[in-house]
C-alpha cells in the first residue's frame, strides 16, 4: 500500500465532476400498491414503511421520446418485484435492477434478502440478530442489502449511496461480526473514523447497541479519553474498536498511546471528506500506521467523486463498488427548491415570510457560510422571539452536545448551524433544511438537504440565493435538474457545460455578503457615514 503516492497523486487531482446517488422514484401508484399488498397480510412495521415500499414496489421510469412529436414521454417498464430470497444470478439480477444497484468487481457474493439470510450464509451472532431487533431493524436497506454480504466475504468496499439510506448499520454490522468477542488486550482490531467529533459520536452511540450483551470493548476517542490514555491512566490496547476523528487520532498515536498495527478493520464514513485537502494529510498518517497487511478497509458517503475513488482506489485491494441510485441527484424523498431573494435583506425577508406559512414546520435546520453569520442570524431571530438555537465549532463541546440534545428532543425548534453539522448527522424527522447561505459545493449540498428526508421519511429544502451567488447557484441546479426538480428557476440557468476548475475553485472560497441585519441598507450606508464624520470631527477638534 503505496500512501505517499496517495498524497502526491491527490496534489496533481484534477477535480471532476462529483458522483451523486439516489433511490429510483417512487410514485403514488406504486404507494398504492404497497398499501394493497400491506392489507393482503404484509407484516409492516410503520416506522420501516419507507424501506419497505422501495422493496417490494419500486417501479422505472424510463424517459423515451416520441418518434412522431419528437416530445419526451414518460415510458413506464413494467415492474417486476426483487425476489425475497435471492439465491441465483437472475435473482441478484432482480434485485440490483430494482433497486438501481450497480456493483462492480470480481467475486461479487449475491444480496442478501434479510437479515435473517445472514445467518445461514454468514453464521451471523444471534445475540447481534437480537440487538438489530431489539433497535427495531427489521429488514436491511437495499446498501445494507448489496455491502454486508460483501465486507463478510472479505472484500474492501467503495459505497456510495444516498444520505440517510442506512450506511452506517452497513458497515457496523458485519464490523461487529469478525470482530467476534474480545481478545484481551490484543489491541484495536476495528477503527472508524469520521470527520467531525458529532458523527463520531453518533456512530460511536449505534456502535454501542450492536454491541450490547457482547465481550466487546468499544472507545470514542473524545477529549476526556485522550486526556486519560495520554496520561496512562487507560491502556489504548483494552478497545477492540475505536471511533474518533482523523486529528484527534493521530495525535495519541504520535505518542505513542495508541498502536493501530492490530487494525484489521477501518471504516472510513464521509469519506469523500476525509480525502478532502484540509484532511488528507491526517488520514494519510492514520492509513500509515494501520499497517496490518490483513487490513480490509471501507469506505463509505453519499458522495463520491472521480477523484477521490481513484485516491481510494490506490490504497485499497481490488475494491467492490456499490452504487445505488442516480448519479449526481440528492435523494428524491426531498422536496428541493431555490429561492432568489435579490439581496441580503432579501433573505431576511423570505425568511420571516416563510415562517408564516405553512412550509414552515419544525423542526428546521438553516444553514450559513460562517460563525458570524450563523451568530447573527440567531440574535435577528432570537428578537423574532422563535425557539432557536445556534451550532458551530466556536461553541465548546459540551455546548454543541447539549444543543444537539436538545434539538433531538425537540425543546429547539429552529436550529442555525455551519457546516460542522452538515454530514452524517441523524436529527429525527427534520422537516425542513434552509440553506440561508448557498453551499460552496454540490456535493456539500448534497449532504446538508440529507439532514432531512430520512430512513424513509420525506422532507423539504429551499435555498436562498442573490446576485452575488450567480455563479455558486448553477451546480446546486444542476442537483435540482439531476433530481428532476425544477423548483424556482428558470430553464435557462440550467448549465450543460461543466464548471472550469477556475470557477469552481472561485465558488469553493465563499461569497463575499453583506451582513445579516433587518436595518436597510440605505440606513446602514447613511448611519456609517455619519460615524465616518463623526470620527473626523472629533480628530478635528482635538486637533490630531
Ligand atoms: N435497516 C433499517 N431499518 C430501519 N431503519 C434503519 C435501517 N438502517 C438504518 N436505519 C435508520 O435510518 C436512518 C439513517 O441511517 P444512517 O444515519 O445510517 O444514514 P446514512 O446513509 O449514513 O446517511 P448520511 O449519508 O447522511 O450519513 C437512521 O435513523 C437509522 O437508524
Amino acid at each position: 500500500m503505496d500512501i505517499f503516492r496517495v498524497l502526491s497523486r491527490g496534489a496533481s487531482l484534477k477535480k471532476t465532476k462529483g458522483a451523486f446517488t439516489d433511490y429510483a422514484t417512487v410514485s403514488q401508484s406504486d404507494k398504492d400498491v404497497a398499501a394493497s399488498v400491506k392489507s393482503n397480510g404484509g407484516q409492516v412495521d410503520k416506522e420501516l414503511d419507507f424501506f419497505h415500499t422501495k422493496k417490494y414496489h419500486l417501479k422505472e421510469d424510463n424517459s423515451k421520446s416520441d418518434s412522431n412529436t419528437g416530445i419526451e414521454k414518460e415510458q413506464e417498464e413494467e415492474y417486476v418485484p426483487p425476489p425475497p430470497k435471492i439465491v441465483s444470478e437472475s435473482d441478484a439480477k432482480a434485485f440490483r435492477k430494482a433497486f438501481k444497484v450497480q456493483v462492480v468487481g470480481n467475486d461479487i457474493p449475491f444480496p442478501i434478502g434479510s437479515f435473517e439470510d445472514l445467518i445461514t450464509r454468514f453464521q451471523l451472532d444471534k445475540k447481534l440478530l437480537s440487538n438489530l431487533a431489539d433497535a427495531k431493524f427489521t429488514e436491511p436497506t437495499p446498501i445494507q442489502c448489496e455491502s454486508i454480504p460483501s465486507t463478510l466475504h472479505g472484500h474492501d468496499i467503495i459505497a456510495c449511496a444516498p444520505t440517510g439510506s442506512g450506511k452506517t448499520l452497513a458497515f457496523l454490522i458485519p464490523l461487529v461480526q469478525k470482530l467476534g468477542q474480545n481478545q484481551k488486550n490484543f489491541g484495536i482490531r476495528g477503527l472508524i473514523l469520521s470527520p467531525t467529533k458529532e458523527l463520531a459520536t453518533q456512530i460511536h452511540n449505534e456502535l454501542l447497541k450492536l454491541t450490547k450483551g457482547k465481550n466487546l470493548i468499544i472507545g470514542l476517542l473524545s477529549k476526556s479519553l485522550s486526556g486519560k490514555l495520554r496520561s496512562d491512566l487507560i491502556k489504548g490496547n483494552k478497545y477492540d474498536v475505536m471511533v474518533s476523528t482523523p486529528l484527534r487520532l493521530i495525535e495519541v498515536v504520535r505518542m505513542g498511546k495508541i498502536d493501530l498495527r492490530e487494525v484489521k478493520h477501518l471504516v472510513l464514513d464521509e469519506a469523500d471528506k476525509l480525502f478532502a485537502p484540509e484532511f488528507l494529510e491526517q488520514t494519510d498518517d492514520v492509513l500509515h500506521n494501520c499497517s496490518n497487511p490483513k487490513l480490509q478497509m471501507s469506505i463509505y458517503s453519499a458522495t463520491i467523486p472521480e477523484e477521490v475513488e481513484e485516491l481510494a482506489h490506490s490504497v485499497m485491494k481490488e475494491p467492490i463498488r456499490i452504487n445505488i441510485g442516480r448519479k449526481e441527484a440528492a435523494n428524491t424523498q426531498i422536496k428541493q427548491k431555490v429561492v432568489y431573494t435579490g439581496s441580503e435583506e432579501g433573505k431576511l425577508v423570505a425568511l420571516r415570510q416563510m415562517v408564516q406559512n405553512s412550509e414552515f414546520k419544525p423542526p428546521v435546520l438553516i444553514f450559513l457560510q460562517s460563525i458570524t453569520r450563523a451568530k447573527a442570524l440567531f440574535h435577528e431571530l432570537i428578537y423574532d422571539k422563535m425557539n432557536v438555537d445556534v451550532i458551530h465549532s466556536e461553541r465548546t463541546q459540551i455546548q454543541r452536545d447539549r444543543v444537539v440534545e436538545r434539538f433531538q428532543k425537540g425543546d429547539i425548534w429552529v436550529l442555525i448551524c455551519t457546516e460542522v453539522i452538515g454530514r452524517g448527522i441523524d436529527f429525527k424527522g427534520i422537516n425542513l433544511v434552509i440553506n440561508y447561505d448557498v453551499p460552496t459545493s454540490a456535493e456539500a449540498y448534497v449532504h446538508r438537504i440529507g439532514r432531512t428526508g430520512r430512513a424513509g421519511h420525506t422532507g423539504s429544502a429551499v435555498t436562498f440565493f442573490t446576485k452575488e451567488d450567480s455563479l455558486a447557484i448553477k451546480p446546486i441546479i444542476n442537483v435540482l435538474k439531476q433530481s428532476e426538480q425544477n423548483n424556482g428557476y428558470a430553464s435557462w440557468m440550467e448549465t450543460e457545460d461543466k464548471l472550469s476548475e477556475k470557477e469552481l475553485t472561485k465558488i469553493k472560497k465563499g461569497v463575499e455578503r453583506e451582513s445579516i441585519s433587518t436595518v436597510p441598507t440605505v440606513i446602514r450606508e447613511e448611519r456609517k457615514r455619519r460615524g465616518v464624520l463623526y470620527e473626523s470631527s472629533k480628530r478635528r477638534k482635538s486637533g490630531k
